[in-house]
């Protein structure tokens, strides 16, 4: 898949008759801001005047990390990891109620937790490993454990499009994630450590120096891969991974992705490294209160929807700005032109 995927950017020349239409609707030049932006993006990435949202949905993906065993660098016991995956299927986490509200498909993915689920109609089954390794002493995973997780991930992005989804967002659940997102943020963006290293799920003051510690010691026995993939190799988790093959995927059958927070946009990081054009699909969801988020957010030149101080994944921002992508395009289709509603344009005095 990775070797064959073919990511372009959109055909821009659809652009000056969308913007036109956008001009036409019965309102002030640019009165819906953002969201003006946001139905010009929906209509190039779509290649019409008329984009929408159809069948929009949410996967979730959860995995296990080898180091979270050790508490060095996660306040949160591993064993969260599972105990969230049965509270998304028993439909109690922040992420299926946001679904439930806004009427989005949530599936819920094992990429790799380090439990035996027993089988549930609900648990899509693509684990490749009880977790990954501790980076503290050898690589995260194998180069073939990274690559059936990427190819995990686009495969089921082909399924959701197949059955008609065209706007997606993904999310993610395991312990530890955020130090792994951390270091791939300094491998690929090339920031300081130190300024991607934040609090994760609520690390205090003394837990995040012990972890910033921890993840320059990974840094000293790994180094800076140089290609992506060997990154997310060397320091990833399974979830991050399908996460990003999801993504190049969803953007090469030009579908919208949405891009929820830290964890999420680290993974998206490696697949920009890989596939610039990746960035013209991906609408930003939010501005994590991560303290490495802006800063990643800031790298890709992304100006994220929401600013609501969110820092728990699982998708719970994409979910929240799938509602305003809706908004955007259903202006463009059905707002009244001023020759419709026989409103007056600015500089027809009556
Ligand atoms: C109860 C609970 C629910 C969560 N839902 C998402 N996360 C978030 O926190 C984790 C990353 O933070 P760290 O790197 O500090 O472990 C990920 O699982 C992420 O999805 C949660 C964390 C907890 C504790
Ligand atoms: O921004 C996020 O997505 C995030 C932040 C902290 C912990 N988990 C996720």
């Amino acid at each position: 898949m990775l070797a064959t995927l073919r990511i372009t950017a959109p055909d821009q020349s659809l652009s000056a008759a969308l913007q036109q239409c956008i001009d036409q609707k019965t309102k002030p030049l640019g009165a819906l801001g953002r969201l003006e932006a946001l139905a010009l993006q929906a209509g190039l990435i779509q290649q019409s005047l008329h984009p929408i949202v159809h069948k929009p949905g949410i996967i979730v993906f959860a995995g296990d990390h080898g180091i979270a065993a050790q508490g060095l660098v996660n306040p949160y016991p591993q064993a969260v990891t599972a105990q969230m995956v049965y509270n998304f299927l028993n439909g109690g986490a922040a992420i299926n109620v946001f679904c439930a509200v806004h009427n989005l498909a949530l599936s819920v993915v094992d990429a790799g937790v380090n439990h035996n689920f027993t089988p549930h109609s609900d648990l899509v089954d693509r684990k490749v490993a009880m977790g990954t390794q501790n980076y503290l002493y050898g690589k995260a995973m194998t180069d073939s454990a990274c690559h059936e997780a990427l190819e995990a991930g686009a495969a089921l992005v082909r399924e959701k499009q197949a059955a008609g989804c065209n706007t997606i967002g993904f999310g993610e659940m395991g312990i530890g994630n955020s130090a792994a997102a951390s270091l791939i943020m300094h491998c690929i963006t090339g920031i300081p450590l130190e300024d991607c290293v934040g609090a994760g799920t609520g690390a205090n003051a003394t837990q995040q120096a012990l972890k910033l510690k921890t993840l320059q010691h990974a840094l000293e026995k790994h180094g800076v891969p140089d290609d992506p993939f060997d990154v997310l190799a060397t320091y990833g988790g399974f979830e991050t991974v399908m996460i990003c093959g999801a993504i190049l995927q969803a953007a090469a059958l030009q579908m919208m992705v949405v891009i929820d927070g830290f964890i999420v946009t680290a993974a998206l990081l490696a697949a920009h490294r890989a596939h610039p054009d990746v960035l013209a699909y991906c609408v930003f969801a939010h501005s994590s209160h991560e303290k490495g988020h802006r800063a990643m957010l800031a790298y890709l030149g992304a100006a994220p929807l929401l600013q609501l101080d969110m820092r728990l994944g699982e998708g719970t921002g994409a979910a929240l700005a799938i509602p305003l992508i809706k908004s955007a395009v259903g202006f463009l289709n059905h707002m009244a032109t001023f020759a419709q509603a026989g409103v007056s344009t600015s500089g027809t005095t009556a």
